[in-house]
Formats: structure tokens, sequence, C-alpha cells
């Protein structure tokens, strides 16, 4: 009202208060607007953050990051980043069960220059708002469904460690501009960062503890594990499981000949030629000493002494080489069985164990009649 006076040098009229008073009107409401979408936004994040800091498992948190994000932060693209030394991410995810084809916008780099930041020594990096480059951003976004236009790639970091980056992509070319503040961001992505070290730290110690250190194979606890839920899950869906236990013959006469260690090597190279013959929903693991187990999901007997014969045979066709350049010929005999052959009803420990039992009677059988060979049980 005093600026109308002042600007004008008269008394103010009626309309002119009224339409005073509609402006202000108006930008009062705009700024209520603006107030209640600004709290909206971030209580969606303070839910978002609840929901990623309760995430259990690497593919529950990422398939939150991918599914929730990109709606409550209206990105037309989002991929994360990450720096995975030597693919142990990978490796220890995928033994873990998880899918990569799931989450075609999680990108791996080998070290922390494929995440294309400028790195100055004693610097953090920062996260980089503008344009989309095709060429330059081409890593990040490998396949935007939408044409993008500008970007923010925003840099990862766990005690001033990169560990890669969040890769937020926008089809209105004003959404990321350099002249952006990024506080914002960069606290959503150090949550982020929080989430996935802690998570992927998690599925190590969770692999650590289900896997045998010489081979890289499950261990028994594994199996234990394992053969419980697939009894179940046979007896609800009615498809045969079967167990097989693969014993290396006369291993004491190898570590007596090349050494403890160049057992080892025998162990590791052995582990790698039954995988070879497997499925990916086969589980092998190594029980201890020498002996390894493989338990085939979807497999009578009768095919799965199928692939213990290709197994044995795999494992005898040809020596192995030791690191030294001795050469070793091995060979080893399974024992056989299958839950069919378990009588039904009991409670699935029962049934384990018996499943177990028969296997180890059969590969009994296969060593008493000269190794090298496969045996089914037969009651
Ligand atoms: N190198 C190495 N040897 C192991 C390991 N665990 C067990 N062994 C050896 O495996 C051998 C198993 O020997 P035995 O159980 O007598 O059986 P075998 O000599 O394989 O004879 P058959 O099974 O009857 O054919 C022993 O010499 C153990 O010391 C291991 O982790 N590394």
């Amino acid at each position: 009202m005093e600026i109308t006076q002042k600007i004008t040098g008269k008394q103010p009229t009626q309309a002119d208060l009224l339409a005073e008073n509609q402006a202000l009107r108006a930008r009062l409401a705009y700024l209520i607007e603006q107030a209640e979408r600004n709290h909206s936004i971030m209580m969606r994040h303070q839910a978002f953050d609840l929901e990623i800091v309760g995430a259990s498992s690497f593919p529950e948190l990422i398939g939150t990051i991918f599914r929730t994000l990109p709606v409550i932060s209206d990105l037309d693209a989002l991929t994360l980043t990450l720096v995975d030394v030597d693919d142990d991410i990978r490796t220890v995810m995928e033994k873990l069960g998880v899918n990569f084809d799931d989450f075609p916008d999680l990108v791996f780099v080998p070290d922390v220059e494929g995440l294309g930041f400028d790195l100055q020594p004693g610097q953090q990096p920062k996260p980089q708002l503008g344009m989309f480059d095709a060429l330059k951003h081409a890593r990040q976004f490998p396949q935007p469904a939408v044409r993008l236009q500008s970007v923010g790639v925003v840099p990862l970091m766990r005690n001033k460690r990169l560990i890669g980056s969040l890769n937020l992509g926008s089809a209105d070319p004003t959404r990321f501009s350099p002249s952006l503040g990024t506080d914002f961001v960069e606290h959503m992505a150090s949550i982020i960062a929080i989430c996935l070290e802690n998570v992927i730290s998690n599925e190590m110690l969770k692999y650590m503890g289900l896997t045998d250190a010489l081979t890289g194979v499950f261990n028994r606890r594994y199996v234990d594990r394992r053969l419980l839920e697939e009894i179940a899950r046979a007896r609800r869906q009615a498809y045969p499981v079967s167990f097989m236990y693969i014993d290396i013959d006369h291993f004491k006469r190898v570590n007596d000949t090349v050494g403890h260690g160049g057992g080892d090597e025998v162990l590791r190279e052995v582990a790698t030629r039954i995988k070879a013959e497997l499925r990916l929903s086969d589980a092998l693991a190594r029980f201890g000493g020498e002996e390894f187990v493989v338990l085939l999901i979807d497999a009578d007997l009768e095919s799965a002494a199928y692939v213990a014969e290709r197994i044995r045979a795999g494992i005898a066709a040809s020596m192995i080489e030791l690191s030294h350049g001795v050469k070793v010929s091995i060979t080893a005999s399974v024992g056989v069985s299958s839950l069919s052959q378990v009588p039904d009803g009991g409670k699935p420990e029962a049934q384990a164990a018996q499943l177990i039992e028969q296997a180890d009677e059969a590969l009994y059988q296969a060593k008493e009649g000269g190794r090298n060979r496969v045996i089914r049980y037969a009651a």
C-alpha cells in the first residue's frame, strides 16, 4: 500500500487496493502451494530414506532405488554406477542368486577412473550437472528410455572413497544446470552410499559364511539349509530333487605325492570340472576334505545319474596340471540318490538326512566296486 502511495504520489483508490489485495492473495496461494509441494517432496524423500535404510539385501536395495527414486524425484532416467574391482561384487551377488538382467540400469566399472569424474589429488569429486552429452554420458546411461537433455552425475562417497555414482537424467534441459545447488542431491547420494556399503558388506559376510574358502563353492551349512527349502518346495510343487556325493579316489596319495598345496590345487580344479557339468539351479558344495556334493533341482534319479556320469568322465578325462608343472591323474567315485526314494511323510530334516545317507551309501558301493564309477542308491 505504502509503495503504491509513494510511486504514484496519490491516495490509492479502492480498486487499486482490491487489485493489490488480489495480487497478494495470489502470491500467498502460490507460496503456500510451493511450501506444500516442498513438504510433500521432503516427506516422500524421508519415506524413501527409511525404505532404503531398511533394505536387507542388495537386490532389495537396488530395486527400491530404481523403483522409487525416479517417481519421487520426477526423473526420466536413473542409473547407478558401481566400482567393482576384480568383479568381486558381481561374483558374490551372482553366487547369492542375484540376476543382473533384472537391473539393466546398474552399471559396473572396474576402477574409479571409469566413473568419469575429474579426480584431483586431495580433493573430493563434485556432482556434475549440465547438458546431456551422448558421447560423454554413454557409460552412465547405456539405454535411456527417453531423449535426455540434462543430467546430474553425483559421486557416491564412503569414508572419502569413491564407490560409484548416482546418475540422474531429465528430458527437461533446464532441470540439471551447472548453477543449481547440489546440497540436496549430495545428501541423497550420501544416504544411498551408506546403504550400498552396508548391504554389500552384509552380502559379502553372508557369502563367506556359506562358501568354502578354498574352492569358492558352497559349504555344508549352505547345502543343509538349501536342502530343507528344496524338500519343502518339492513337496508343494511335486518336482524331483536328487543328491550326489562325489569323492576323489585315493586323494591321500595325491597329497602324499604333490604335497598339500598341490592337493589344494587339485580340489579347486575338480570343483571347476564339476561345475562345468551343472545347471544354474544346481548347487555344488564341498562337504569337507575331498568330498563334494551336488543338489539337483528338478532332476530324477535317472537324469541325476546321467549328470553324475558326465562329471565322473569330466574329472577323469584329462590330467590336472599343477602350477609347478607337475601333472596328476584324478578319478572320482559318485553316489546318487533321489527324494523319490525317501519315504514320504516325515519331517524335512529327517528326509534331508536320509537323502544324504542314501547317496553316501551309494558312494560306499562305488568305492567298494573299484572306484571311478557312478552308483545309484538302490533300496
Ligand atoms: N590338500 C588337501 N587335502 C585334504 C583337505 N582336506 C582333506 N584332505 C586330505 O584328503 C585325504 C582323504 O583321504 P581318505 O579319506 O583316506 O581317502 P582317499 O585317500 O581319498 O581314499 P578313497 O576315498 O578311499 O578313495 C586325506 O589325506 C586328507 O588329509 C584339504 O583341504 N586339502
